[in-house]
């Protein structure tokens, strides 16, 4: 059986003046899916992510998320996704347990069921009896791993992550993509972008952007195989190669 698409977008674009910094892209990302957005800094893998979150609109296209319009859903999309920036929001001044509680809120979740989330995920992060830490005092690995959590706090149909494990140890990060499985499994659809291609290799499909365009869109495998390389660094260099903007 055809499994359900969640982002269907169709020649999406959008301009900033008469620069155009995401030029007529078209994918669908399934239910449940790991699905990796990657390019060279600048590509415009922040800008595609803002107009499928709600926050930006397109110049042009077509594009709907968890079966609502960018265009005139965006209040519907923000109800029905998580976000976890690189720069993820955690109060620093609140505790664990605070966040947690206070996120949840937002998201709309009744008392009785903060408090059982609250137990779940204290218990799936290992960090039953930290609860009452100040985020502030957290590592950085720990922080991220909580920032993720809450982002789904909600069971969101999707989650986009930009460059979620930006700056932290592989082992740190390998347990946050165990997170991002088990929410995969749950039937949570992941979006993330990252400049690791060890990651790049966990996902399910990967597109890959250059100036604005998908120039490449498979599994990591079928993408290994196409560009003749052994890694997903040596498809992603090959492609990014080519690339005549430049980050900033
Ligand atoms: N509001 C804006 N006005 C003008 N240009 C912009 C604006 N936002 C982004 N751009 C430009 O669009 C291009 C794509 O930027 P974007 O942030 O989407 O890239 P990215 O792939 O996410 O890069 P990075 O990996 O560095 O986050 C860049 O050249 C950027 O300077």
């Amino acid at each position: 059986m055809e499994k359900e698409n969640v982002i269907v977008t169709h020649e999406l674009t959008k301009r900033f003046g008469d620069f155009t910094a995401v030029d007529n892209v078209s994918f669908a990302v399934q239910k449940g899916e790991i699905f990796g957005f990657i390019g060279a800094n600048g590509a415009g893998k922040t800008t595609a992510m803002r107009m499928l979150c709600g926050l930006s609109l397109p110049s042009s296209g077509t594009a709907t998320v968890a079966g609502f319009d960018v265009y005139k859903q965006n209040e519907q999309i923000k109800k029905h996704i998580g976000y976890m920036s690189q720069k993820f929001s955690l109060y620093e001044d609140l505790t664990i347990r605070e966040n947690i509680r206070f996120y949840a809120g937002i998201y709309g979740l009744r008392d009785e069921r903060i408090r059982e989330k609250t137990d779940l995920l204290l218990q799936q992060l290992h960090m039953k009896g930290a609860e009452r830490t100040l985020v502030r005092a957290l590592p950085l690995g720990w922080k991220q791993k909580l920032a993720f959590s809450i982002a789904i706090v909600h069971d969101p149909a999707i989650v986009f992550l930009d460059e979620p494990t930006g700056g932290v140890d592989p082992i740190t990060r390998r347990e946050f993509w165990s997170l991002i499985y088990e929410a995969a499994g749950r039937g949570i659809t992941i979006f993330v972008t990252t400049h690791y291609m060890d990651e790049a290799e966990y996902c399910n499909r990967v597109s890959i952007m250059v100036d604005g365009r998908i120039d490449a869109l498979d599994s990591p495998a079928n993408l290994m195989q196409q560009y003749a390389s052994a890694s997903m660094d040596g498809v992603f260099l090959q492609l990014a190669r080519k690339a005549k903007r430049s980050g900033d």
